[in-house]
């Protein structure tokens, strides 16, 4: 039987080795992390430094080359329903209505159109696309087309989602908006978020924890817990001082790994 009160995630030992034209890249050393259920974790770090590497572990789309990551006690073989990913890119259906990107997986786990309206109308309704049900991802903007795009793993019904810098790729304005509605969704779905990013100040906006990796290979350095209070106001002194705190943390990987 699952154990619910463990660590929703236990990562021990992993690391990854690729191999590109017969020379080793060590992407990943030796990374050992927990995660609690319901936690908004950020994984932060220089760019190469694995963080991709590391959710797609997660995700089941890559093997480790050791040690072993878990879910509920479980090794992770594969991608699974429990766990949703969120790309840059979007990665939707562009020949499928925002409806449809919404309900493909229920539809493909075999549930009744009746169902499928009911569950599309609530993921609709969640993230503020109703009015947009019937146009094509095409007709949409960037932070709309994210927004379909967490619906969709929502509707999956994950108990993690993982998140690939997935508002990278969005004005300053719409990344705002948008990680203010994530930060809502999270509260009402108790959703465990695995989140990469590069943005200091994204990451001291929505994370419990931000677990900061360093390159060549990639480890983790530091797993800091933010110490404020929600809702947080980028504004706030004490926000600044978090955010030059963890700005800190990471320049000083930088300056030592040049030093090295
Ligand atoms: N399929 C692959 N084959 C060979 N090397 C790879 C592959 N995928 C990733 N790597 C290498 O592994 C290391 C970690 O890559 P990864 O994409 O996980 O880093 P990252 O921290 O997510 O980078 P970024 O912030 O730039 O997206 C890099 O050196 C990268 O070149």
């Amino acid at each position: 039987m699952t154990d619910r009160s463990a660590p929703i995630l236990n990562i021990h030992g992993l690391s990854k080795v690729f191999n590109l034209n017969g020379k080793p890249i060590h992407a990943l050393k030796d990374v050992n992390l927990e995660i609690q259920k319901g936690e908004f974790i950020c994984l932060i770090g220089a760019s190469g430094c694995g963080k991709s590497t590391l959710l797609r572990i997660i995700g089941g789309f890559e093997d480790a080359s050791s040690g072993v990551a878990r879910l509920y006690h479980t090794p992770i073989e594969g991608p699974g329903p429990e766990r949703g990913m969120v790309f840059q890119d979007y990665g939707l259906f562009p020949w499928l209505t925002v409806r449809q990107n919404i309900a493909f997986g229920p539809k493909q786990r075999g549930l009744p159109a009746a169902k499928l309206k009911e569950l599309s109308d609530y993921y609709l309704d969640m993230v503020g696309l109703s009015k947009f049900a019937d146009h094509f991802p095409g007709q949409l903007s960037g932070g709309m087309k994210q927004r379909v795009s967490i619906a969709r793993v929502l509707a999956n019904d994950c108990d993690v989602l993982l998140m690939d810098e997935p508002f990278g790729a969005l004005d300053a304005l719409t990344r705002e908006v948008l990680q203010q509605e994530l930060l809502n969704i999270w509260e009402r779905t108790k959703l465990t978020v695995i989140f990469v990013t590069h943005a200091v100040e994204e990451a001291v906006l929505l994370a419990d924890r931000v677990v900061v990796m360093t390159a060549g290979p990639g480890r983790i350095e530091r797993d800091y817990r933010i110490p404020l209070d929600r809702p947080r106001h980028i504004t706030a002194p004490e926000f600044n001082h978090v955010r030059q705190e963890l700005t800190e943390m990471l320049t000083s990987h930088v300056s030592h790994a040049k030093a090295a």
